[in-house]
């Protein structure tokens, strides 16, 4: 295993581009275990999904209609976002309003999937996460649905990390603290992954991309299969 691990470690450790790829449907667990991947391997984090949560903020709190294609794709190319791209903390801001806490209202849950289906703005974001990790010296772990295909298809380590749908269910529900329904946790995860799954594909995985199921799994043993994997991809020697 040690030495499986050299050339790994030598790229993990040394500054050298580590771009971290991870995709997959609601509740799975992407946020929380990417950003457990970050901070152990000392990298920036990026959290797409509340770039397309802060654009559905932002249009709701506007009144911009969001099924005005038009209207959100501009939305998205002249709004100001700020987030943290560390594993520490979490705020978000828009046109310099944090939005950290309203993101995550259920609210926006039910409303996102039509600013994530909108083309144009999907656009703008892609490019503005794409100019994140070039910021970030493309040492960073970036989490959403079209990060292993269309955001960064060249990251040095690309998975899926998946769970049943029982087991997505019951943590969303948890982590709400049991404020939600069983039909308002269907509507939150399984509904919304078949609209979003219209335009982006993060069920399956694309060639090249590594498969995390966490079912059965702990959080921390869910951290540990993503670095084993992270380190069987860099040593496997993945796009340069
Ligand atoms: N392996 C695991 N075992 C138990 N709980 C987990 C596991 N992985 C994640 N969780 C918990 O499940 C909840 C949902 O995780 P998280 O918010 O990271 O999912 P997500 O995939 O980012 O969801 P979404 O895409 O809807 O934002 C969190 O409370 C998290 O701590
Ligand atoms: N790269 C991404 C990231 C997110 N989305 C969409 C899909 C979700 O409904 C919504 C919010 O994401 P979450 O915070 O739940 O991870 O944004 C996307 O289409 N592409």
């Amino acid at each position: 295993m040690e030495g499986h691990s050299v050339t790994a470690s030598v790229q993990l450790r040394q500054g050298k581009p580590l771009v971290i790829a991870i995709d997959g449907p609601s509740g799975s667990g992407k946020s929380s275990v990417s950003k457990a991947v970050a901070k152990r391997l000392g990298l920036a984090f990026l959290d797409t999904g509340a770039m397309y949560r802060a654009l559905t903020w932002h249009c709701l709190n506007g009144r911009i209609d969001l099924h005005d294609a038009a209207a959100v794709e501009a939305a998205a190319r002249t709004i100001s976002l700020e987030q943290n791209l560390t594993p520490e903390g979490e705020f978000v801001k828009v046109n310099g309003i944090t939005v950290t806490e309203p993101i995550r209202d259920p609210e926006i849950s039910k409303n996102v999937s039509a600013v994530a289906t909108n083309l144009g703005a999907r656009k703008e974001l892609v490019r503005r996460q794409q100019a994140v990790i070039a910021q970030c010296g493309h040492r960073i772990v970036v989490e959403g649905r079209d990060i292993t295909t269309v955001v960064a298809p060249q990251a040095q380590a690309r998975l899926i990390l998946t769970a049943s749908e029982e087991a997505r269910m019951r943590r969303r529900g948890l982590q709400l603290g049991g404020t939600q329904s069983a039909e308002q946790l269907v509507q939150q995860v399984l509904a919304r992954d078949a609209k979003d799954s219209t335009v982006v594909d993060f069920q399956r995985a694309a060639d090249g991309v590594y498969t995390v199921d966490s079912s059965d799994l702990d959080f921390e043993e869910t951290v540990t299969a993503v670095i084993n994997v992270v380190r069987s991809a860099v040593n496997e020697g993945p796009a340069a």
